[in-house]
């Protein structure tokens, strides 16, 4: 989650074919530190928190969070207000369980205090919670040998790691909750046959190089010859790079200020880092500084049903593939994805604006859902969006196209968009065949198969855009 600041997408799953991960499992959850939570002393919220539904209280099929998840959060005095932990379509996440009628202010649903972070900030002095200052323990001179601008991730796991090994650490309760490697999707995890099912050369091999990366710093830091107080933190290199996938994928950004110092700082910050991404989002992060919380906030006019899922936007305005690098995740309607035709055809931007009722400029449009519709469905979301910003156009607002002229630069865009197509090795049908036969597959093979056949689906979204542009053009 690399910044705080913007659909709730429509899941494809059905919520009783889920495969249930061990972590949030009641049955099979079994902390060895389960001695150490001590009984629930929190003020008395505005409003019921961390109340796990029984399960024959629950509205939806979605399976609550482990009670255990909650308790702990309460001895360190989280605090999180009408919201639910639950399992379902992309892992864990954040759901409502209260209706909230739209407010003019934006309104607290999460209040994480600092002392809970894992944190590295990006310029000296350092900046980490206070039960973990490494100072004096040898896992300070390695994370000393970084770069602070660059390596945050490798300083991070290195903190991660060293906070799992401190006794009585609130991290080693929580990180039962943590994904395991199986659970995760991120790419640095990812088989060579993973990467090969991406069908782009250029992600497999940045995504190559970052596993590299990482192995050889564990490599140069975990030799034979290191203290056991090293040693034991990461025994193997695939723990280490479990560790690197874990800061890279829930990690957030934030300039935060303590005191009178402002750090640029990157922070995994528990329960906060359960919260699933939209690229409409309905929350987003705020730093306190007066009690140095990050406070998780419903934007200011939001209407939230019960059972809707909370969500933020990790990245804005970035394409399908950084979402893959970093979080192994993409979406099929990613208004800021991009494809890169290399014809002379161009089409009237505002007359596809138009068609499209698409307003606002281009870092900034926006669409009114439900007026064009295709099949009974809205057929314009991101994806649209992406068109009119990917599309090759044209702009004069005083002179209207010719309509001849219009629509057959639209054809050869389309043509172009099912040349790329049929480069593909295989057809969006096929690639949802194989997810489809695979339900128990590797989370990275399905979040390979899953990048390309989003690239695929937007290609001919575009097409069908393009379909539509030729029959309402100037209508
Ligand atoms: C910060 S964590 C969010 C909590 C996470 N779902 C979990 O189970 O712990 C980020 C990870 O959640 C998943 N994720 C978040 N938003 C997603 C989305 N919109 N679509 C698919 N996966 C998503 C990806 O696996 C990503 O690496």
């Amino acid at each position: 989650m690399a910044s705080s600041s913007s659909l709730p997408l429509p899941h494809p799953f059905l919520f009783n074919n889920l495969q249930h991960s061990n972590r949030l499992r009641p049955a099979t959850f079994t902390s060895k530190f389960q001695s150490n939570v001590a009984p629930l002393t929190v003020d008395s919220p505005p409003f019921p928190i961390f109340q796990p539904l029984q399960p024959n209280q629950s509205t939806s099929q979605l399976e609550p969070a482990d009670p255990d998840f909650y308790k702990i959060g309460f001895v360190r005095s989280v605090r999180a207000y009408g919201i639910e932990f639950k399992e379902g379509p992309d892992g864990f996440g954040v759901y409502a369980s209260k209706d909230v009628q739209p407010l003019r202010r934006p309104r607290v649903i999460m209040e994480i205090p600092l002392e809970l972070m894992t944190t590295v900030s990006k310029k000296l002095p350092w900046m980490f919670f206070p039960d973990i200052v490494p100072i004096g323990h040898p896992i300070f001179d390695i994370i000393n040998s970084t770069n602070p601008e660059t390596d945050w991730d490798l300083r991070l796991a290195c903190l991660l790691l060293l906070a799992f090994d401190q006794e009585d650490n609130f991290w080693q309760l929580y990180g039962d909750f943590l994904p395991s490697a199986d659970e995760c999707t991120s790419l640095l995890l990812a088989s060579e046959e993973d990467l090969s099912e991406l069908q782009d050369e250029n992600l497999a091999s940045i995504m190559r190089e970052q596993q590299r990366r990482a192995r050889e710093f564990w490599e140069r830091n975990w030799h034979s010859a290191v203290p056991l107080k090293i040693k034991r933190l990461a025994r193997d290199p695939e723990r280490f790079i479990w560790a690197v996938a874990i800061a890279q994928s829930r990690c957030i950004n934030m300039q935060m200020r303590v005191g009178a110092l402002v750090q640029d700082a990157n922070l995994l910050i528990p329960y906060a880092d359960m919260l699933n991404h939209s690229f409409q989002p309905n929350c987003f992060f705020h730093w306190r500084p007066k009690d140095r919380m990050l406070e998780v906030m419903i934007n200011a006019g939001q209407q939230i049903k019960r059972g809707d899922e909370m969500t933020v936007n990790y990245m804005n305005g970035q394409m399908n593939n950084k979402f893959m690098e970093r979080y192994g995740f993409s979406s099929s309607v990613n208004p800021w994805d991009v494809i890169n035709f290399s014809g002379n055809a161009r089409i009237h931007l505002e007359s596809f604006l138009s068609v499209f009722n698409i307003s606002g400029l281009p870092e900034e449009y926006y669409h009114n859902t439900g007026r064009l519709s295709s099949g009974g469905e809205s057929f314009v979301d991101g994806a649209v969006l992406a068109a009119a910003r990917t599309v090759p156009t044209w702009s004069d607002k005083d002179l209207p196209p010719i309509p001849s002229l219009e629509k057959s630069s639209a054809k050869e865009l389309q043509e172009e968009c099912q040349q790329m197509l049929a480069e593909y090795p295989t057809t969006p049908e096929e690639d949802q065949e194989i997810l489809d036969s695979m339900p128990e597959s590797r989370k990275t093979f399905e979040a390979a198969i899953n990048y390309r056949l989003h690239r695929k689906l937007l290609l001919e979204k575009i097409n069908q855009a393009l379909e539509i542009y030729q029959e309402r053009l100037l209508f």
